[in-house]
């Protein structure tokens, strides 16, 4: 059996006339954790979107698990994750347990109630993500870096083989990202999740992810980390025209 997850190939999109994608192809394989950088307004969010179907392709073929996009229906196998730390003000009206069985909804259908089984699963995410404790405090009260672990165990408690996640340390202080790395880390190596994680932090994801791809409505790298970080200068200075994010540190 083959181990690629996703298989994208020569992706073009454009807004009206505008192109914001040009022939993007890659490849995502089973336990491949991949960062996916660039800078604001490459393309990054239609690229995702594309991927999950959210909006209809022009050009180029998606397939999810060797299924073409428009004949995958498996989507409990896909968690996503947006960007929404902090997003929650404290009078949201929902616990910790209540959002991470909205995960569950799409496999249970809208109006059924929850059994035990699911209960289950539910506290299961919850105490993989190290937010035990916190199942029944309002979620509106918890900081950023929580948070963003709660939306973690909602993409969780489907199973899924996959987690997409969208500039998911934004706004979460350093303690809670080095957790949140330490976590993607342990799903990866004791569930073998795959994943491909958007961000404009470079340093985190090359030192983080496995490999990277470097979007700037084309893509301008695909491949290990290591390489990434070898040869970064000269990569910054292809996708993005200059190289100021650059930074040498000699010691
Ligand atoms: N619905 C839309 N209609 C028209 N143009 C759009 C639409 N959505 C995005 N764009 C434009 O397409 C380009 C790519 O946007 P996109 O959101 O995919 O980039 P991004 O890399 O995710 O950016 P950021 O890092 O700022 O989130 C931008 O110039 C954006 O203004």
């Amino acid at each position: 059996m083959s181990d690629i997850i996703l298989d994208v190939k020569h992706i073009s999109y454009r807004y009206g006339s505008k192109p914001v994608l040009e022939d993007v192809s890659f490849q995502l394989h089973k336990g491949e954790m991949m960062g996916l950088v660039g800078p604001n307004g490459s393309g990054k969010s239609t690229l995702l979107k594309i991927i999950l179907g959210a909006i209809p392709m022009q050009e180029g073929s998606v397939e999810w698990f060797g299924k073409p996009l428009r004949k995958f229906d498996q989507w409990s196998r896909i968690g996503y994750v947006s960007q929404k730390a902090n997003s929650f003000n404290t009078g949201f009206p929902a616990t910790v347990f209540e959002v991470v069985m909205m995960g569950l909804t799409g496999k249970m259908g809208l109006f059924r109630r929850p059994g035990k089984r699911e209960k289950e699963r539910v506290q299961e995410a919850i105490a993989t993500v190290g937010m035990g404790e916190f199942g029944n405090r309002n979620i509106g009260r918890l900081s950023g870096g929580q948070q963003q672990r709660v939306f973690i165990a909602r993409a969780l408690v489907s199973d899924p083989d996959v987690l997409i996640l969208d500039e998911p340390t934004v706004g979460v202080d350093a303690h809670s990202e080095a957790q949140f790395y330490e976590l993607l880390r342990k799903l990866n190596e004791e569930r073998h999740i795959s994943m491909i994680l958007v961000s404009h932090d470079m340093g985190a994801v090359s030192t983080k992810m496995h490999s990277i791809a470097c979007l700037n409505h084309r893509l301008h790298f695909h491949g290990g980390a290591e390489e990434f970080e070898r040869m970064r200068p000269e990569i910054l200075l292809r996708s993005y025209g200059h190289d100021v994010h650059v930074l040498h540190h000699d010691h």
